[in-house]
């Protein structure tokens, strides 16, 4: 798929096919622009969600949910690849036509860099073309960051979070790093039967978690064949034929540990190489994010970014919002900002889910505020039998509360359905209802939602 339309004077240019940047070009397109979308491959229309990160994983986590441990089961995985591949091929496809589609929409599969501020080469398999456009959108995400770490080049039983989901399910797995990537992955193939070590230099698992909230998810972990060594160093990765070998220090003890493979996940460095940002005289931050203002613009006139290439939250629903702040900006009354954002809302798809919105309670006593907590375990919510009726009932429900105002401050919902309740409590916030009102809401019965009913009402 290619250039197939001949459009001969460009509004806009997007480059990459991100969440944002997809959206925004359709907008642009339907209130009757001429835009063109960049992607560098046809494998990835649709951008990272869809073909590499939120789609795929989630798919797999939910296989791995109904496999639930025991011994590796190559061929039940093998089936939960194909489901996953048959559904990203079928997004893929519906991306491409939901933009391709568009009479003034023209879709180029190429690597794109600038050349000066309004023109960008863009190299495809045939040829290399030259675009020009008054407005130019970066939207080309994020890559998996390259640790210094000797022999963590991406090869062989070395992976990211990419080259592992094409990868034979290994009896056994390290994955280097605790972050969102390092533990979906290790519940994951945790419950498809590997033996997984998660190594990471934090103080303890999920530091930026409350100890209570942090210690459940280790728990959970634990009960899916993880284990997880905090305060590791990783100093070196070798490997031969039969397995991988991590090197790392704890408390500066020399260790190793080998498995059939390892998976390196030490966050994502913003896609600006390549792009050759200085022809345009884009700036760039020290992680090579390129800096924007409030409202998505970049210090040259006309350019713009959004989504994970601007640093920032890494979420697609982030991204989303980019384009809504950047709509709003570019056709409507320029009211929207990336400051005007409050409560937003994050999932680690670990099982079950923890999901968490506004301050925890470290951070609310760090700040000094007079707070109170209501906090229990999943199991002990007695007017919550929906976990119970799908068969975990484990996890941990803590709010925490300003102790004058009676604001809800924050949250950490860890319990099956979490990904969809904290989308109610993040509102609760943004709305500013007391933890009161939110108390006394009708809920659906049975459902994940009513434990906040039960929960609330120990506040102390
Ligand atoms: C394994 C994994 C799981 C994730 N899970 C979640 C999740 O559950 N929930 C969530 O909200 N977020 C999740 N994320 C993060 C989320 O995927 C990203 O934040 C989001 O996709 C970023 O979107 P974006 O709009 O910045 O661009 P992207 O979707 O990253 O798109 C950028 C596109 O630009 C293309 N490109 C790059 N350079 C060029 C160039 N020079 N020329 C042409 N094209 C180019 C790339 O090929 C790519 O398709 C996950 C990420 C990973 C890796
Ligand atoms: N469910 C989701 O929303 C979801 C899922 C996956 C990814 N993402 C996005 O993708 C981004 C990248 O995820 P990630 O997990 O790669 O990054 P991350 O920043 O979340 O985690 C990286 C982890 O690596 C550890 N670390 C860093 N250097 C280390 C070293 N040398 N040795 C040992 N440990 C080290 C850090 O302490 C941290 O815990 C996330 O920030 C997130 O925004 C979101």
């Amino acid at each position: 798929m290619g250039t197939d339309k001949a459009i001969d004077k460009l509004d806009t240019i997007v480059i990459g096919w991100g969440k944002g940047g997809k959206t925004l070009a359709g907008v642009l397109a339907r209130a009757g622009e001429k835009v063109a979308i960049v992607e560098q491959s046809a494998q990835m229309y649709g951008g990272t969600c869809i073909n590499i990160g939120c789609v795929p994983t989630k798919t797999l986590i939910h296989d791995a949910e109904q496999v639930g441990g025991g011994e590796p089961d190559p061929q039940r995985f093998e089936r939960a690849v194909q489901r996953r591949d048959d559904l990203t091929a079928m997004l893929r496809a519906k991306n491409y036509s939901m933009l391709n589609d568009l009479e003034s929409t023209l879709v180029i599969t190429g690597h794109a860099s600038f050349i000066d501020p309004k023109t960008i080469v863009v190299r495809t398999e045939q040829e290399e073309l030259e675009l020009s456009a008054e407005r130019i959108i970066i939207n080309t995400g994020a890559q998996p960051a390259i640790p210094k770490i000797e022999g963590a080049q991406i090869t062989g039983r070395v992976h990211d979070s990419t080259s592992i989901q094409h990868a034979p399910l290994p009896a056994s797995l390290i994955v280097v790093g605790g972050g969102y990537v390092g533990v979906e992955f290790a519940s994951m193939f945790g419950q498809f039967g590997s033996k997984v070590t998660v190594l990471d230099r934090g103080q303890r698992a999920l530091s930026k978690e409350d100890a209570d909230v942090a210690a459940e998810v280790q728990s959970c972990l634990e009960d899916a064949n993880v284990t997880i060594l905090s305060h590791a160093q990783v100093n070196e990765i070798s490997q031969d034929d039969s397995s991988a070998t991590v090197s790392f220090e704890v408390d500066g003890e020399r260790q190793q540990l080998s498995a059939e493979a390892v998976l390196v996940a030490l966050g994502r460095t913003p896609a600006t190489d390549g792009l050759n940002l200085q022809a345009a005289g884009v700036q760039t931050g020290e992680r090579g994010e390129i800096v924007v203002d409030e409202f998505l613009a970049t210090n040259v006139e006309g350019i713009y970014a959004l989504g994970d290439v601007r640093g920032g939250q890494q979420f697609t629903y982030v991204s989303l919002d980019d384009h809504r702040v950047l709509a709003n900006h570019l056709l409507g009354d320029g009211t929207r900002s990336i400051r005007d954002r409050e409560a937003v809302p994050y999932t680690i798809f670990c099982t079950p889910p923890l999901s968490r919105v506004g301050l925890s309670e470290d951070q609310a006593r760090a700040e000094g505020r007079d707070i109170k907590i209501a906090v229990k375990k999943a199991a002990a919510v007695a007017a919550m039998p929906r976990p119970k009726i799908v068969g975990d009932p484990r996890g941990i429900i803590k709010f925490v509360v300003d102790a004058h105002s009676d604001q809800i401050l924050g949250a950490a919902l860890m319990h099956v359905d979490s990904q969809e309740v904290i989308n109610l409590v993040a509102m609760a916030i943004r709305v500013k209802m007391t933890a009161t009102q939110l108390k006394d809401q009708i809920f659906t019965h049975p459902s994940s939602t009513e434990a906040i009913n039960e929960v609330l009402g120990e506040l102390r």
